[in-house]
């Protein structure tokens, strides 16, 4: 089991009101982790932190060190180094304005790839993978908001995975969808990690423990227990992961 991202002893603030205290956590490769806890714990703060999307907002400070494969993320690499290993997929499917085609060719094109057989082979493999090419490969060039919207959430795994990422980052990537939708991403999602290493923000426990190797159980800022997800389902060690994942508060 080798781990991908380590966190030592990090603390993040907004302002002077500190969100996370003394996080240490590891993640593995080809695993999928999913991070539970009550709304206001950092989660999201925490997921963003992992590939710097705090660097924008003002009055941020994050405190100990984040390293991936050895290299520090926050001291010693730049943001677009950063993004293009650590994907992200949000809550609400965020679908750029364009074709289908292009918005999954739209990161590799940033990154300096033009030749129109490299792009449409880079396309047609996210989309396979993303389990959307049978869909869409007869409107590759309609636009990406005519789709519904899980098609549109795979749309946007696509895109992430065109840049050949080793980290995922997905914060509730199926909270805005219908149970047909969702199951298909999950599905996506444990195919997923043959891959990559996935760390997905859930509220849904039945999510948590269908999915996921890892759970790590946050509270207060605070990170409570990071045990494999049967155990945490099975035998937490803490009562208070115990109440939370048996829905007696949160
Ligand atoms: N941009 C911001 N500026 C100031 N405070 C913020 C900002 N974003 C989040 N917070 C605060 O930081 C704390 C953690 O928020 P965060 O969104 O990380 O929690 P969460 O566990 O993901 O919650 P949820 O499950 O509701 O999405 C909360 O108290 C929140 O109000």
């Amino acid at each position: 089991m080798n781990s991908k991202i380590i966190v030592d002893n990090l603390n993040f603030y907004y302002g002077n009101m500190k969100v996370l205290n003394s996080i240490d956590i590891s993640f593995y490769e080809n695993s999928i982790t999913a991070l539970i806890g009550p709304s206001g714990c950092g989660k999201t703060s925490f997921l963003r932190i992992l590939n710097r999307l705090n660097d924008t907002v003002s009055n941020v400070k994050v405190e100990g060190n984040i390293v991936l494969d050895g290299t520090d993320i926050y001291k010693d690499m730049d943001p677009i180094t950063l993004r293009k290993k650590v994907g992200m997929v949000f809550q609400k499917p965020n679908p750029f304005p364009m074709s289908i085609y292009d918005n999954v060719a739209y990161g590799p094109r940033v990154h300096g790839i033009k030749k129109k057989n490299e792009l449409n082979e880079i396309v047609e493999r996210s989309l396979k993978s993303a389990f959307l090419w049978d869909e869409v490969k007869d409107r590759l060039n309609k636009s990406a908001l005519s789709l519904s919207g899980g098609q549109q959430q795979r749309l946007c795994i696509a895109r992430a995975l065109a840049v050949e990422p080793e980290v995922i980052l997905m914060d509730e990537p199926t909270s805005a969808l219908d149970p047909i939708a969702t199951s298909k991403i999950e599905d996506l999602i444990t195919t997923l990690k043959e891959n990559y290493t996935v760390i997905i923000v859930t509220h849904s426990m039945q999510q948590a423990a269908r999915i996921s190797d890892y759970t790590a159980f946050f509270l207060l800022g605070k990170l409570v227990e990071h045990e494999k997800t049967k155990y945490i389902f099975e035998s937490p060690r803490d009562k208070r992961t115990k109440d939370y994942i048996t829905g007696m508060f949160g």
